[in-house]
């Protein structure tokens, strides 16, 4: 039985929060960044009142995806924004949000990321930098501590996350993996196969994605990966494949070993043994049960896939209200392969958890579900 979805109408509930605090705030920002006209600042604030208190409504019908957005919207159009699962709901502001700064008509803003200057800020950061100077350590590790290093940095590297960084709940604290430990994801390693990472933000995250890709093919555990990133901007600093040569050429402009990294993963494109995807399908305001039959194959054939971050975490267990003792592998049965999530919790759903877990971290009196504090690895074979 699936659990309730989790929902946008309870005023002071998560969701709730991401419509009428966070993304206030983040258009403002948007605004700040970019020398918009008054068209695009206008469709800025009516987007803004069509989802914290209108109903849902269509795209132009000239939009370039207008017909997938009509099959994803079935049912939904015409409704209060209210009434839609958070999930659904976020999605379509994202859609939404690019069409109102013109990114799909024609005129100067189309095609560009109004996310850029920020993603562009983190990854010249001096934090990025301090984090891709730590690299130098790699080489003198033994290997099972550099084996540890490169899932940890996967992991955490999630905690950098531009949208989040604009919510209330961000405690920027780091507290330990509230299950799972990188040896568990790398059991599930055997053979040399083909190996899928689902990306999610760009910048600092993808950095370290990109070193725990190279560490998948120097050890042999991958043959061949398949980077999966955003077709299109979302979520503010969500992976495109532009954000992949952002990253890759600071990597290849870094000195010591983060340089050599680039250079291996560079050459590894060149000679296919990395390919970079953006399926439509991720930008969809669906759960990964629903995904559609070319991406259901894809991840069929492969040996392992690994989901990053929290999005993609609750789009393949799930945005809904499970207890958090339901075990993992019960809400990824549809998944058709081995797979591997690795996150840091922002947002109320969690599943796998021991209940001694769930009552000593609810007993702390923390927002431990969505202040971005803790972390989790989980896999099924
Ligand atoms: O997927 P990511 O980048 O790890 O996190 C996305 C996020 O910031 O956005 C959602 C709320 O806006 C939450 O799922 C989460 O806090």
């Amino acid at each position: 039985m699936d659990a309730p979805l989790i929902s946008i109408d309870e005023p002071g509930s998560f969701g709730w929060r991401v419509f009428h605090e966070r993304h206030p705030v983040m258009i403002e920002r948007l605004r700040a960044a970019h020398p918009f006209g008054p068209d695009v600042r206008d469709a800025l604030s009516a987007l803004l009142e069509e989802t914290t208190g209108g109903v849902v409504a269509a795209l132009d019908e000239d939009a370039p995806d207008h017909d997938v957005w009509t099959a994803w919207t079935a049912g939904q159009l015409g409704r209060p924004w209210s009434e839609m699962s958070f999930l659904w709901a976020e999605s379509y502001f994202f859609r939404k949000l690019l069409a109102a700064t013109g990114y799909f008509a024609p005129g100067p803003w189309r095609g560009v990321d109004p996310f850029a200057p920020m993603k562009r800020a983190e990854l010249s950061s001096a934090a990025t930098a301090e984090t891709l100077k730590a690299l130098d350590a790699l080489p003198g590790l033994a290997d099972a501590d550099r084996d540890a290093a490169a899932v940890a940095a996967a992991v955490w590297g999630n905690q950098a996350d531009l949208a989040f960084q604009l919510s209330t709940d961000a405690s920027g604290t780091t507290s330990g993996l509230v299950t799972g430990s990188p040896e568990e994801f790398w059991s599930l390693f055997a053979e040399p196969g083909e190996v899928h990472l689902v990306a999610d933000n760009a910048a600092g995250e993808l950095a370290a994605d990109l070193v725990l890709i190279d560490r998948l093919l120097t050890t042999g555990r991958a043959a061949h990966v398949v980077l999966h990133v955003k077709p299109t901007p979302y979520y503010v600093s969500d992976a495109t494949p532009t954000d992949v040569l952002e990253v890759l050429h600071r990597l290849t402009g870094s000195p010591g070993e983060a340089g050599e990294i680039g250079r291996r993963v560079e050459e590894a494109l060149r000679d296919g043994r990395i390919a970079v995807r953006a399926h439509r399908f991720f930008c969809a305001p669906k759960e990964f049960g629903e995904m559609p039959d070319d991406l259901r194959a894809e991840f069929a054939s492969a040996a392992v896939t690994i989901f990053k971050g929290d999005l993609n975490y609750r789009r393949l267990v799930g945005d809904r209200h499970w207890p958090a003792t339901t075990p993992f592998a019960d809400v990824v049965s549809h998944f058709p392969g081995p797979v591997a999530t690795l996150r840091v919790l922002k947002s109320e759903v969690v599943v796998g958890l021991p209940a001694a877990t769930v009552s000593s971290l609810d007993a702390e009196g923390q927002a431990w579900r969505t202040q971005g504090s803790h972390a989790l690895i989980q896999t099924r074979a």
